[in-house]
């Protein structure tokens, strides 16, 4: 085993041994394949009538699928190439390395299993670094070109997250100033995934099924695939489309929509190959208030500061995220 890589094997026996009655938790037969809605942003830049469909293609597809895909996104292709080969050079670091809590001076950005995992089920076949743009300053000199291209990509991200944020909001009568005025660039932040090749592929979780605590996320991955989205009860499989970045909507829109756009669970199943992804969070500022659109609201209002210690202290007691339905209104 290369010297990157975190010791899965151990705790996938350790795990096995624990639990053998509920050994390997996916079906492949609960698998179907299915065409993410693929939208061309350039239509945003064209004639009304073309404008309007691009945005309705859009809502429609935060509605019924809480995805969708985009090209012609505005991203430089060659920002993402430096993205992937900076986040591969990372994460070949001996674990030794990486797993140290002052690592590039990134206090605990890096993640490589869940620490309360007691059953496979729970498992995440993955290793990751959350960074936002405030941790880039601490960020050691020695890696300047890492902290840029991160630098250099949040930012495009955010801009192109802003303008699709704002579209979907004016589609709903929704305030668009909202997100310029609660959701500034140092508020985003990135999750790098490095999927290892799995022993066990197509029946571990490569990440466990979620929701995204944000406005909208942007998914850039690479072409091994994995990415599932639930609907109607059933897992549903993306597949790659090359050139193409994956846009999803995150609890803080479906709150703020009243359930119209949906935070749609998601996951990943491990697959023998190495993947890469890398996801992009659009967040407000911790005061921002999250608050229905218009009544009567589905939840209540709520900070986003609110929203996420929320979170910490039902991972904390429970090893999970409760989310949204926390904040119903009675
Ligand atoms: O790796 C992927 O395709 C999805 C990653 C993801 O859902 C996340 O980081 O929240
Ligand atoms: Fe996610």
């Amino acid at each position: 085993m290369a010297n990157f890589e975190p010791p899965f094997q151990e705790a996938l026996k350790t795990l096995s041994l624990n639990s053998p009655q509920d050994a390997p938790s996916i079906d492949a037969a609960e698998e179907e394949f299915f065409e993410l809605p693929l939208i061309h942003l350039r239509g945003l830049n064209g004639q009304e009538m073309e404008r309007k469909k691009c945005i309705e293609v859009m809502a429609r597809a935060s509605r019924e699928w809480g995805f969708f895909q985009i090209v012609d996104h505005g991203i430089p292709g060659e920002l993402l190439k430096r993205l992937m080969s900076e986040q591969k050079r990372l994460f070949y670091h001996p674990f030794e390395e990486k797993s140290k809590q002052n690592f590039l001076n990134l206090a605990n950005s890096y993640l490589w299993i869940n620490p309360r995992a007691t059953s496979l089920k729970q498992l995440s076949w993955s290793e990751a670094f959350r960074v936002s743009i405030t941790d880039l300053s601490r960020m050691d000199e020695s890696n300047n070109t890492l902290r840029q291209t991160i630098e250099d990509y949040a930012r495009e991200a955010t801009l192109l997250l802003q303008r699709l944020a704002e579209h979907l909001a004016e589609f709903l009568g929704m305030s668009s100033s909202y997100f310029r005025e609660n959701c500034p660039p140092s508020s985003t932040h990135l999750r790098l995934n490095r999927y290892p090749p799995c022993p066990l592929s197509g029946k571990l979780h490569g990440l466990v099924p979620h929701t995204d605590s944000s406005f909208l996320t942007l998914v850039y991955q690479d072409q091994v695939g994995g990415l599932q989205l639930m609907k109607h009860g059933r897992w549903f499989s993306v597949k790659p489309a090359s050139n193409a970045l994956i846009i999803n909507v995150g609890d803080l829109f479906q709150a703020m929509s009243n359930d119209v756009y949906k935070s749609v669970r998601h996951r990943v199943v491990a697959q023998g190959f190495e993947r890469f992804s890398a996801a992009c969070f659009y967040c407000p500022t911790a005061k921002a208030l999250i608050q229905g659109f218009r009544g009567p609201a589905v939840y209540r209002p709520f900070t986003y500061g609110e929203y996420k210690e929320q979170i910490q202290e039902d991972v904390k007691s429970s090893g999970d995220k409760v989310g949204l339905p926390r904040f119903l209104q009675h």
